[in-house]
């Protein structure tokens, strides 16, 4: 059976424990080699995880002939110039989320890969998680009934940084906002997996805390699908504490689950509670990734693309539209 032998551009924390691995764990797929700015850098992660080759240039893990396709795991602002050089080369893209700086950029990384005729997969891994998949199985099954309603809520303290300096997912030209850039998007993109697209989003977006003035710390929105559901959305990133939960309410029932954190899924019905467990993956974004290989050898479908993942960076755009900071 042939395997595919992906390259990785951008060897940070992502690639650590969450993708790296993911690569070398799914079936029919190898990690043949990486890149980081840093040529020791570089070495020191393909030894660590025991990776033949390494690069510190990106040009070079891309035109190498070993490659077959290509993971971009750097921050958002350099998806875009990567994504448009892997497709030129004729090889699959893979690349983090949020897929790029704005929606505009997602566009042009669509219509490169097409002409190219090459797939783009975005890394939401939620879509091929047993929980969410199990949360969409109960939706189609009828569980609540029919779907009137969403809600997502997160909020979490905020971002502590070392004394002048700025970390990128706070540098909005490397990150496309804040943390909602970094954060929201994958609730956003998994409700886009659970309810279908958003037709409408509204939003009010600005910086309440002072610090990192120029991008939104909270983020309140509300939105209709296509499907005619109505939700709403708020994202507060300077807040006491830690919560993240979601709520999708029918005609008969309602299920509540987090995003991030580990406590089963709930249904509400007028017959009572019951609680749907699931095991976490120990390579949280193996299960997208064995999607991505199995897309790729023909005998399967990955459900995160880059249209999927365009929809998301385009609804984050129209959100935060009218951007208010009482200090700028
Ligand atoms: N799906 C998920 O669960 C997660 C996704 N992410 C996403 O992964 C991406 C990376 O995040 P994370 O690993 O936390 O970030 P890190 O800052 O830990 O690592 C980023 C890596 O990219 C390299 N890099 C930065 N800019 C460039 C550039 N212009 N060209 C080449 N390499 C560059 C860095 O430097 P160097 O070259 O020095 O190695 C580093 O290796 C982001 O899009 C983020 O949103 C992050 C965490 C979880
Ligand atoms: O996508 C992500 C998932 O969670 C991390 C935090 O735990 C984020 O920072 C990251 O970018």
């Amino acid at each position: 059976m042939k395997r595919i032998r992906f390259g990785i551009i951008g060897c940070g924390n992502v690639t650590e424990v969450k993708s790296g691995p993911g690569f070398q764990k799914a079936e029919h797929c190898e990690l043949v080699a990486v890149m980081r700015r840093d040529a020791a850098l570089a070495e020191d992660y393909a030894r660590r995880h025991g990776v033949p080759r390494w690069y510190a240039d990106a040009g070079e893990l891309i035109g190498d002939p070993d490659v077959d396709a290509v993971y971009i795991a750097t921050p958002p602002g350099s998806h875009l110039e990567y994504a448009l050089a892997v497709a030129k080369a004729g090889k699959p893209v893979y690349v983090e989320k949020p897929m790029a700086l704005s929606g505009e950029e997602c566009s042009r990384m669509i219509a490169a890969c097409r002409e190219a005729q090459v797939p783009l997969y975005v890394a939401y891994y939620r879509r091929a998680l047993p929980r969410f998949l199990k949360v969409k199985e109960l939706l189609e099954a009828g569980a609540i009934g029919d779907v009137r309603y969403a809600a997502m809520v997160q909020y979490q303290p905020a971002p502590q940084a070392k004394e002048g300096e700025i970390p990128w997912r706070l540098q909005p030209e490397l990150s496309g906002g804040g943390l909602f850039f970094d954060l929201a998007s994958h609730t956003l993109d998994l409700f886009d997996f659970l309810l279908g697209p958003i037709a409408e989003a509204k939003g009010i977006a600005s910086n309440q805390q002072g610090q990192y003035a120029g991008i939104e710390d909270i983020v309140t929105a509300t939105y209709r699908f296509e499907s005619g559901v109505h939700g709403i959305g708020s994202w507060c990133f300077s807040a006491f504490a830690r919560e993240d939960r979601n709520e999708i309410v029918g005609s008969l029932g309602k299920l509540s689950f987090s995003t991030f954190g580990h406590e089963p899924i709930r249904l509400d019905t007028a017959d009572g509670t019951q609680l749907f467990p699931f095991e976490p993956p120990q390579h949280i974004q193996q299960p997208l990734i064995q999607t991505v290989v199995n897309d790729l050898l023909g005998f399967g479908v990955c459900a995160s693309t880059g249209e999927s993942a365009a929809r998301t960076n385009r609804v984050m755009d129209e959100l935060v539209k009218g951007f208010y900071s009482p200090q700028s």
